[in-house]
């Protein structure tokens, strides 16, 4: 059967491809290969951030791959020092250069209660978000959305946007599946996308997934990344080796049963699970 990576379609009407290539703890030179790598085996979307120090990297991979511009969807991300109008203003902009692109796809607030904006979140948040809207009325970013929000931080953002979130990026696995944010996301029309889909490598010694894998005769992450597909969610797998690179994009071709889908739902705590973003330390 023919590989085919599907989109889906944001509440703006855009599209994003369907799995989404992670670059975290990828340092420049690193990223700059696997990006590339990733683009030439058939990725189309590239999720990086200014906290993972390799936006230049990464840019340089895009323009490495050969592959034009508008067949790519990029995303980078707004870091917790810089929250408010003038610091997200600026932000915006370094990644824009460092990237060395002339429009982001996907502008996400990383984290919604960074420390230093404890007592004053919610105004941060909606400070940084003004200015995320006028940069998609400058044509800088396409569309905007957040990370690692709970209901009560979209809560106090939604009423007073302009432009609405169209994705929330969680930290989403068989070993933390976030109930409540995956249903809050669907009722507001927010594209789940699920972070360290591999439990960032923590997935591959579970028994019953090794299990699955070889019922399929399919890689551990593979079976993993299927789920994630047919739970509506939109994986971001990170690896930075090229036989992985290649693997993490060969799901389109299989489906899991019903059953096992629920023995892949009953696995909860086995590869650890999402950080409180109101009270984690940084
Ligand atoms: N918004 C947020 O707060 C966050 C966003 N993210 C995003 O999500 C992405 C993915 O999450 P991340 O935590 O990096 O980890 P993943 O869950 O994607 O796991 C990555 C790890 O698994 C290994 N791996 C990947 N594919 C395979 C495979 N097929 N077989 C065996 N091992 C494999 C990688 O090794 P190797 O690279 O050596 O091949 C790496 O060690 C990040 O890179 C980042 O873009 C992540 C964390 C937080
Ligand atoms: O995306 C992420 C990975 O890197 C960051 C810090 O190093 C994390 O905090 C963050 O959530």
């Amino acid at each position: 059967m023919k590989q085919v990576e599907s989109d889906y379609v944001l509440s703006n009407g855009k599209t994003i491809p369907s799995i989404g290539f992670g670059t975290w703890q990828a340092e420049n030179e690193v990223a700059k290969e696997a990006v590339k790598t990733a683009i030439l085996s058939g990725y189309r979307h590239i999720d990086t951030a200014a906290a993972y120090k390799n936006e230049a990297g990464v840019g340089a991979g895009i323009i490495a791959s050969g592959v034009s511009r508008d067949e790519l969807f990029v995303t980078s991300k707004l870091w917790n020092t810089e929250h408010s109008y003038k610091q997200a203003q600026a932000a915006i902009d370094t990644s824009l250069s460092e990237l060395q692109l002339d429009y982001l796809d996907l502008y996400l607030i990383h984290w919604p209660n960074p420390i230093g904006y404890r007592d004053h979140w919610q105004e941060a948040n909606l400070e940084s978000w003004r200015a995320m809207e006028e940069a998609v009325l400058a044509g800088k970013i396409k569309s905007i959305g957040v990370s690692n929000f709970y209901p009560h931080h979209l809560d106090a953002l939604l009423p007073h946007v302009k432009i609405r979130p169209v994705v929330n990026q969680i930290f989403l696995n068989p070993s933390d599946r976030q109930q409540a944010v995956v249903y809050y996301n669907q009722q507001h029309n927010l594209i789940t996308e699920a972070y360290s889909p591999l439990g960032t490598g923590k997935m591959f010694t579970i028994k019953e997934l090794q299990e699955l894998a070889t019922k399929y005769q399919r890689s551990v992450a593979q079976v993993v990344l299927r789920w994630s597909l047919q739970k509506g969610y939109l994986p971001l797998p990170k690896s930075v080796t090229t036989s992985r690179i290649k693997e993490n994009l060969e799901v389109f071709d299989f489906e899991l049963s019903a059953a096992d889908m629920l023995i892949i739902d009953g696995l909860q705590g086995v590869a650890g699970v999402a950080k409180d973003p109101d009270i984690r330390d940084f």
